[in-house]
């Protein structure tokens, strides 16, 4: 099998080094400086479930892999995302399956309705992993699980095969027949973590600490359910009861990539997550007080960066 991933960072490089693993024949498609960091390092993971590190196939945006691959991945950020599908547009061939991995939920319909001929999978990534200065990626949770299915169809060959080879390397994957309620469970809990976390500038254990910091979580967790039921995606209410128990931890250190990308003054995808969450409860006249302003402040630190450069 083979298969081109565009983005050799936390998730790209992850799931890249554990196909690697499974015997797949992988090529990463990367900008300039991380191409030539491959190229001259290879590939270098470190991970509790077990390091990885090799040359690696690496071909730069306009460049043509050797052979037509079965499936490109698309392991970029959601400000990346155009010029990321500049980039594989030329390499989807009839049959090439196209699988984002990306959090949130809107680049589903955007790329259906872009690439209407390519058969297009869902994806979903439980676990941080994190692309270091030096350019090992760190796995930083003690858990990885990839999910992955059709958008269009109950199954995929290709979706199953990918799954396969991961379980093979000794990740936690699995296909699913219904990636969109997938991708919207997570999106919902995303929305309300990275929202709060951002919001507030502190883990979850902090916010709680702080006034009417837990009402606070549950009632942004809430706003963001009921968008998905608004939407037609309700959660299990199994799932809700596990997010619940997982925002009220006393003392979690957990914080967002969200966050993350905020203390180090990069782009985050607030507009991705937050802003079309907020969208969508706007449509549906939804109540949602904590997730605009947690949507605002993102928003107003993304303009804060615009306006110094
Ligand atoms: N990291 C994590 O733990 C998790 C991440 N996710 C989601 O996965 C997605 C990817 O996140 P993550 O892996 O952390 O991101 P990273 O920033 O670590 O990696 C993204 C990579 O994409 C590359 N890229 C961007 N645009 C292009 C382009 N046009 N051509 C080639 N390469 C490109 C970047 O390269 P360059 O150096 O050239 O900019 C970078 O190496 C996000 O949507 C995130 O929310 C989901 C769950 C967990
Ligand atoms: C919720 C989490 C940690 C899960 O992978 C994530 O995707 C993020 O913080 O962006």
């Amino acid at each position: 099998m083979r298969v081109v991933i565009l983005g050799a960072g936390g998730v790209g490089g992850y799931v890249g080094a554990r196909l690697i693993e499974a015997g797949t024949d992988v090529t990463f498609l990367a900008r300039e400086k991380r191409a030539q960091e491959l190229a001259s390092q290879g590939l270098a993971l470190k991970s509790p479930l077990g390091d990885f590190a090799g040359r690696v196939k690496v071909v730069r945006p306009g460049d043509k892999p050797a052979d037509q691959p079965d499936a490109v991945l698309l392991s970029c950020k959601e400000p990346a995302l155009e010029s990321a599908l500049a980039a594989v547009a030329p390499l989807l061939q009839p049959g090439t399956r196209l699988l984002p991995l990306l959090n949130g939920v809107r680049h589903i319909d955007m790329l259906a309705e872009r690439f209407p001929e390519t058969l297009l999978l869902g994806g979903i990534i439980h676990g941080a992993a994190n692309l270091r200065p030096d350019g090992v990626i760190e796995h930083l949770s003690s858990f990885m699980t990839v999910i992955t299915g059709p958008v269009a169809s109950s199954s995929d060959p290709v979706a199953t095969e990918i799954v396969d080879r991961l379980k093979s390397a000794g990740v936690d994957a699995y296909a699913t027949h219904e990636i969109r309620q997938d991708m919207w469970n997570k999106f919902l809990f995303l929305a309300a973590f990275a929202g709060i976390t951002s919001l507030m500038r502190a883990s979850i254990g902090i916010i709680l600490a702080s006034d009417s910091g837990r009402e606070r979580i549950l009632r942004l967790l809430e706003e963001t359910r009921s968008v998905a039921v608004a939407e037609g995606f309700a959660p299990p209410d199994t799932l809700m009861d596990e997010y619940r128990a997982l925002l009220t931890e006393p003392g979690s250190p957990l914080t967002s990539s969200m966050l993350r990308d905020i203390d180090a003054g990069r782009r985050t995808e607030g507009a991705h997550i937050l802003g079309d969450m907020l969208a969508r409860a706007r449509k549906h006249e939804l109540a949602t007080p904590v997730l605009a302003v947690a949507a605002a402040h993102v928003e107003a630190y993304e303009r804060r960066l615009d306006a110094a450069t």
